[in-house]
């Protein structure tokens, strides 16, 4: 689990979503919705769904987190029951392309079940940003993991009022508190509305205010089928769409984040259907706005890993795509010399794919300060192309702590050796990883760590030697140049990891991928870690071995670099079938369409993958046919 310690950075931007591991962004992403669940959130939404999630998209596409409903965590302790109605999440759309791709979608279902397309209605509704809860008439619930939810009729009892003055058992809503009434009196109490919703719903004794909000129905169950709704054909949404989504924007005065816009006719809705996280006939417009001019604070030198100079800006607080940035990297110093990247310059920052904040040039230049020495080592600094380097490279403290934590952070089964232990290990002279893999816990106390946290340290390496970890992996925490995980992992099907440091130039430049350069840069790159590399590799790393591309081949089974989804209950797990079919070259993908070639059915399959497979012209095949197969 990420520490205390980087969560509050990442909270404060401090450290920036490229500098996590793929597991780390999702861990935290976890902690950002388990909080929010619990009605008191660490970020604010535009950046959870613009900086942290977006990022997460764009790393781990597959990821559970997008492709379920965010799980609603113990912040409910009642036992979970079941929904009367799915409650499902609701897919987003951040700009009019995305909306038009939806309508295309619509027409194309339409088409498929006979519907004129001019009979197609649709119907905008505001996008209630409350806490999402349904109404049997008895009993409300929580929406919980979307099928069971927590049953929280008590708001009922303490008072709660439907909108409008409403009846009971209207479904599916969400509770909600007036915009000008938090202002007026809530605001100065509550970060967020939402920390206030959540303060109706707790156990625990409702405060006098929330007592008083209920009294005032400021606090409010509002069921969806009560909203004022804008209606309309796809000709009609299509010419007014901005207008359209600024009236639904202001129709109530309840926090909105966004129009819902969704099918009224029922036979479309039934055609288009729903995955696990949000029904198609429904989709969410939030606006985004991607571009800023913003002012430069300030530009302080960081040295990497590899000796690069990385310029980090302070920049004058703005929101962009809804989130608010306070900081972004320059990338190289070569940008700040060429532009003027200066105190007090003006620069255009863009989030490419909604992620990482960029600066993608300077509209304003100002007068820039360029670092002669290594703020880490105070040797002169090197320019290498655009880079403003420090070559000094064994010496460096930056450089050589970067180096090991790098190592603990691309091995990825431990805990415990970030920046902020290495440092204090490097204060106590020690300077490469093999040497912390020498340590016991006596070294430790004695550099000052706690006994507890000594043993932690000790107990972590002595995992991260004995958890399996693929030698590619391995292979890649070394940090070379030019040998990230991909890089690392291909080499690895040409050659075995205990012939690596025999290679010469051409036999790394004949394997598809590495240009000449890179090989070049790879063999140069492999010498000086050759000693460290043997010096670990005693500590006997239990690694899985890549199996050769070469081997593979001459594994010359039917189902040879054929693409397969497993579905049903099988023989054996689902992760063992997954890792065997790898191993023996086999593609496994988790979803049909027409790159599928079989479909290897188990027991209790769901008629709709069979489907799905005759839909995409999958061949369907039993376990025991598979396996005879094999
Ligand atoms: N700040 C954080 O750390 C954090 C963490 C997790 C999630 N979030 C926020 O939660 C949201 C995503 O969570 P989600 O999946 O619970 O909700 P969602 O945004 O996907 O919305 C789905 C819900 O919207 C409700 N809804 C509101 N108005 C509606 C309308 N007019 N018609 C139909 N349904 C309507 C429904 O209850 C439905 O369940 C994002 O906006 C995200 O920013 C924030
Ligand atoms: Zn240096």
């Amino acid at each position: 689990m990420l520490s205390q310690d980087i969560v509050d950075k990442l909270t404060h931007q401090e450290i920036l979503t490229d500098e996590l591991l793929d597991e780390e962004l999702a861990q935290f992403c976890q902690i950002a919705n388990l909080a929010y669940r619990a009605g008191k959130p660490i970020i604010s939404d535009q950046d959870y769904d613009f900086i942290y999630l977006a990022a997460l998209k764009d790393r781990d596409p597959n990821n559970l987190l997008l492709k379920s409903i965010e799980p609603e965590g113990w912040s409910f302790s009642e036992e979970k029951v079941l929904l009367p109605k799915e409650m499902l999440s609701i897919d987003k759309a951040y700009s009019w392309g995305e909306i038009s791709k939806w309508i295309e979608r619509l027409k194309k279902s339409a088409m498929q079940i006979g519907l004129g397309l001019s009979d197609i209605q649709i119907k905008a509704t505001p996008k209630l940003d409350g806490f999402a809860g349904f109404d049997d008439g008895n009993r409300l619930y929580t929406r919980g993991d979307g099928k069971k939810g927590s049953d929280i009729s008590r708001v009922f009892e303490r008072g709660l009022c439907v909108f409008n003055d409403a009846k009971r058992g209207l479904g599916a809503g969400e509770i909600v508190i007036k915009k000008s009434y938090f202002e007026k009196y809530l605001a100065h109490s509550f970060e967020y509305p939402r920390n206030f919703q959540a303060s109706l719903i707790k156990e625990k004794a409702l405060s006098e205010q929330a007592q008083k909000a209920i009294i005032d129905k400021a606090a409010l169950f509002f069921p969806f089928v009560q909203l004022p709704i804008w209606s309309g054909s796809t000709a009609e949404m299509v010419a007014k769409f901005d207008q359209i989504v600024a009236q639904v924007l202001v129709m109530v005065d309840f926090d909105v984040d966004g129009v819902v816009f969704e099918v009224i006719n029922a036979d479309l809705k039934t055609q288009m259907g729903a995955n696990r996280k949000f029904h198609r006939w429904q989709i969410a417009f939030k606006e985004n706005k991607d571009k800023a001019h913003v002012k430069v604070l300030s530009v302080t030198p960081q040295v990497g890993r590899s000796g690069k100079i990385t310029p980090v800006v302070e920049l004058e607080p703005t929101l962009l795509s809804g989130a608010t940035i306070v900081r972004a990297t320059g990338h190289h110093y070569g940008l700040v010399k060429e532009q003027g990247l200066g105190v007090g310059s003006v620069v255009e920052l863009t989030r490419s794919g909604l992620v990482i904040p960029k600066i993608i040039s300077v509209l304003k230049p100002m007068p820039v300060d360029i670092p002669d020495n290594c703020p880490s080592c105070s040797k002169l600094l090197v320019w290498e192309s655009d880079f403003l380097t420090c070559i000094n490279r064994k010496n460096c403290p930056a450089q050589i702590v970067g180096k090991m934590a790098y190592f603990f952070k691309i091995l990825a089964n431990n805990d415990g050796f970030g920046i902020v232990t290495i440092k204090k290990l490097y204060a106590y002279d020690i300077r490469s990883v093999s040497q912390i893999y020498a340590l016991n816990i006596e070294h430790l106390v004695t550099m000052g760590f706690g006994e507890k946290t000594s043993m932690n340290l000790i107990n972590q390496l002595n995992r991260s030697v004995s958890e399996q970890v693929e030698d590619w992996r391995f292979l890649a925490a070394f940090g070379v140049h030019r040998m990230g995980l991909g890089n690392c992992e291909n080499l690895l099907k040409f050659h075995y990891l205990n012939d690596i440091f025999n290679l010469n130039l051409e036999q790394i430049a004949n394997i598809d991928g590495f240009a000449e350069l890179t090989a070049q840069i790879i063999v140069q790159g492999l010498i000086p870690i050759a000693d460290e590399f043997n010096r670990l590799y005693r500590y006997g790393f239990n690694l899985e071995t890549t199996l050769l591309t070469k081997n593979l081949q001459t594994l010359a089974h039917e189902l040879f670099d054929k693409r397969i989804v497993f579905t049903g209950k099988m023989s054996y797990s689902r992760n063992d079938m997954k890792k065997h079919a790898k191993s023996i070259g086999i593609k496994v993908s988790i979803t049909i369409s027409a790159k599928i070639d079989y479909l290897v059915i188990g027991d209790k399959v769901g008629q709709k993958k069979i489907q799905d497979a005759e839909k995409f012209g999958v061949a369907v095949m039993t376990e025991a046919d598979y396996l005879s197969k094999i």
